[in-house]
């Protein structure tokens, strides 16, 4: 079977496969320090909870941590004795490389999801990803990842105001009744909802004026929904968009020599 790691500044999610069947998926907060000794007591002991006896021999490891896949390599090597793929390194092929400026690292989760987002949905295509940052891939015709936007994340936004203002609580992310915010807390999310419905309705015509075509948008992340609701921003919202895509390259880079 197959263990898919993809590593967000935030959280770890882990998902398990068997060919292309999915069998389960679970998510730890990201931690640089965690051991592979940790990783495993965790993993195992949520897959005998389920009841998941095969054993993994293959590991695809997506981080947009560098710091975490140190023990993760010693996690697939100690435990499933096997060598991890690590995505962006080079004995991990892609279908079709990137288009960005020479020298520029692109995120591994970003070329993931263009990569997934192609299979599902073919080219000229625009990927948004609700993580710790809001990421827009831009994917070509032939599937290649040609850049895109980076924007601070909801999360990141919310607890930004509260930690740089001294009068401004935590607030969650909510869809407000109105946009014109009658005290603190609804005027923080006011801001925030329709600053990113703007934010994700704005940057998408962009980059359909720049490219001059028609681009589907794929949606993936947990607040993906809420932005979602009544309003017409995605084409679809695709919560295993990631994983899928660490199962395609897994599967890509079995044709060719290690
Ligand atoms: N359904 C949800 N509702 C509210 N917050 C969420 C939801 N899903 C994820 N988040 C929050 O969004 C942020 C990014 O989450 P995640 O997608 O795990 O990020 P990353 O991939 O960067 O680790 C985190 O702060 C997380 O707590
Ligand atoms: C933009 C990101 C921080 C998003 O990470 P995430 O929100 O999934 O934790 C990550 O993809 C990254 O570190 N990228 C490197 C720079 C780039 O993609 O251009
Ligand atoms: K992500």
């Amino acid at each position: 079977m197959l263990l898919c790691i993809d590593c967000g500044n935030t959280n770890t999610v882990f998902s398990i496969w068997d060919g292309e069947d999915f069998i389960s998926t679970w998510r730890m907060e990201t931690n640089h320090k965690r051991t592979a000794d940790e990783y495993y007591v965790w993993l195992t002991g949520l897959m005998r909870l389920q009841g998941i006896e095969a054993g993994i021999n293959s590991v695809i490891v997506s981080s947009t941590v560098p710091r975490v896949v140190f023990n993760l390599r010693v996690l697939a090597n100690r435990y499933f004795n096997c060598r991890p793929l690590v995505v962006g390194k080079p004995e991990c092929r892609l279908p079709v490389d990137p288009r960005v400026d020479p020298g520029t690292g692109v995120g591994p989760d970003r070329l993931v999801n263009t990569v997934a987002g192609f299979d599902r949905h073919g080219g000229d295509i625009i990927v948004v990803d609700f993580g710790t940052a809001t990421t827009f891939d831009v994917v070509a015709r032939d599937g290649a990842y040609i850049g895109g936007v980076i924007a601070p994340g909801v999360n990141l936004s919310l607890e930004a105001l509260h930690a740089s203002a001294a009068a401004l609580p935590h607030v969650d992310v909510t869809m407000p009744e109105k946009s014109i915010g009658t005290n603190t807390v609804a005027c923080i999310q006011s801001g925030v909802f329709w600053g990113y419905i703007g934010l994700v309705e704005g940057v998408v015509r962009q980059i359909r004026l720049e490219r001059d075509r028609p681009m589907k948008v794929i949606a993936t992340g947990g607040l993906a929904e809420l932005f979602s609701q009544g309003f017409d921003l995605f084409d679809s919202i695709e919560y295993d968009l990631t994983m899928h895509g660490l199962r395609l390259l897994h599967d890509y880079n079995k044709d060719f020599p290690a």
